[in-house]
């Protein structure tokens, strides 16, 4: 008999493809996330699961008696309840990887946008407002050859190094718990206290993943260190960053501007005060968003999860569960 997974996202057709070929599935239909009740009914009888962001806690791990398998198709798992599930013995997967260039080239758009000011002049150009005259109020930021701050040098941190140092000529600091005296001497790159970091640097980039240590690791002091011409771009989860105190920074010209692709609530709330500000450059977490990234992400996923309910240790269980 082959083993019973369900799939809680939308995937492309191959990779659906490739896990009926395993495994007995059901799956997800709508194109709207699945409403926590339905996924809570989905488990009760599945080996495995294909998903992401969902949180898989205690009450879903419950639920699930026969789970074996939990494979997000995101790099990122603060989505899972890592002791609830090293309690139960379920494995966690992530995709490590296969996005880092795609989303080191967005945040490299963001970091442009918002220091030449693309969305804003973009605006301006169509709203008719370009007249003959001094072009002085419509000056940017260079973004070459300035000092780029990476508060998190994983695999997409190094990513976005190699388009910062070769493409751009920066110099690059950055921040992590352990220092890679290897990566250091291979890229050219320099280790900085956080705070030392946040006084030097005109772009400073969050990536770290989400974890009770970086939530709200960007306040209201950091901000209050950063030079008043930064840049500030989050492009890890919006939980990192106190977002009343960025958008005192931001209007209150404490830091230049802001490139964000994360937001603590997501959908972001219209309401929420980031979204009025010129200075901020705002995505809806597009990252990893394209065609052909999102389908690695997904076959990535899904060959976790084949091989983790067929009895074989998936590629990416994640570190903790290890
Ligand atoms: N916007 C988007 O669409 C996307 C967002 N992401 C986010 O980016 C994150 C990073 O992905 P990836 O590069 O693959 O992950 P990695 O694990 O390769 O890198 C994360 C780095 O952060 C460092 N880190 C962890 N905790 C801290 C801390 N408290 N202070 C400073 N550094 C820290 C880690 O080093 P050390 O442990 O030594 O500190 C590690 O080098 C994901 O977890 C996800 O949240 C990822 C993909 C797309
Ligand atoms: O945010 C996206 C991820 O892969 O993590």
């Amino acid at each position: 008999m082959k083993p019973k997974v369900y799939i809680a996202r939308s995937i492309p057709k191959q990779v659906e493809a490739y896990i009926a070929e395993h495994c007995d599935y059901e799956k997800w239909e709508e194109e709207s996330a699945i409403p926590r009740e339905k996924l809570l009914e989905a488990v009760r009888d599945v080996d495995g699961l294909l998903t992401s962001g969902t949180a898989i806690d205690q009450e879903l791990l419950d639920q699930a008696p026969r789970l074996k398998a939990v494979c997000n198709a995101s790099v990122g798992y603060n989505n899972f309840d890592l002791a609830a599930m090293k309690e139960k013995k379920v494995m966690g997967t992530n995709t490590p990887s296969v996005l880092d260039d795609t989303v080191a080239d967005l945040v490299f758009g963001l970091m442009l946008a918002a220091a030449r000011r693309i969305p804003e002049l973009d605006r301006f150009v169509k709203e008719g407002k370009w007249e003959k005259g001094d072009d002085s109020p419509l000056f940017g930021l260079d973004v070459h050859h300035t000092t780029l701050g990476i508060i998190g040098m994983g695999r997409i941190g190094e990513a976005i190094v190699k388009r910062g140092k070769f493409g751009f000529g920066m110099n690059v600091l950055y921040n992590n718990r352990r220092r890679k005296p290897q990566v250091e001497q291979e890229l050219g790159i320099t280790y900085a206290e956080l705070d030392d970091l946040l006084k030097q640097s005109d772009f400073i980039v969050l990536m770290t993943p989400l974890t009770p240590q970086t939530e709200n690791l960007i306040g209201r002091d950091q901000f209050k260190l950063m030079k008043n011409t930064a840049v500030f771009i989050n492009a890890s989860r919006g939980q990192t960053v106190d977002e009343d105190a960025l958008y005192e920074a931001l209007s209150e010209g404490q830091i230049y501007a802001a490139g964000l692709d994360v937001f603590r609530d997501e959908p972001v709330n219209p309401a929420n005060r980031l979204l009025t500000l010129p200075n901020a450059v705002t995505l809806p977490h597009i990252g990893s968003a394209t065609a052909k990234t999102r389908l690695d992400m997904a076959m990535c996923a899904a060959k976790n999860l084949v091989d983790a309910v067929s009895g074989r240790t998936p590629a990416n269980l994640v570190e903790e569960l290890k």
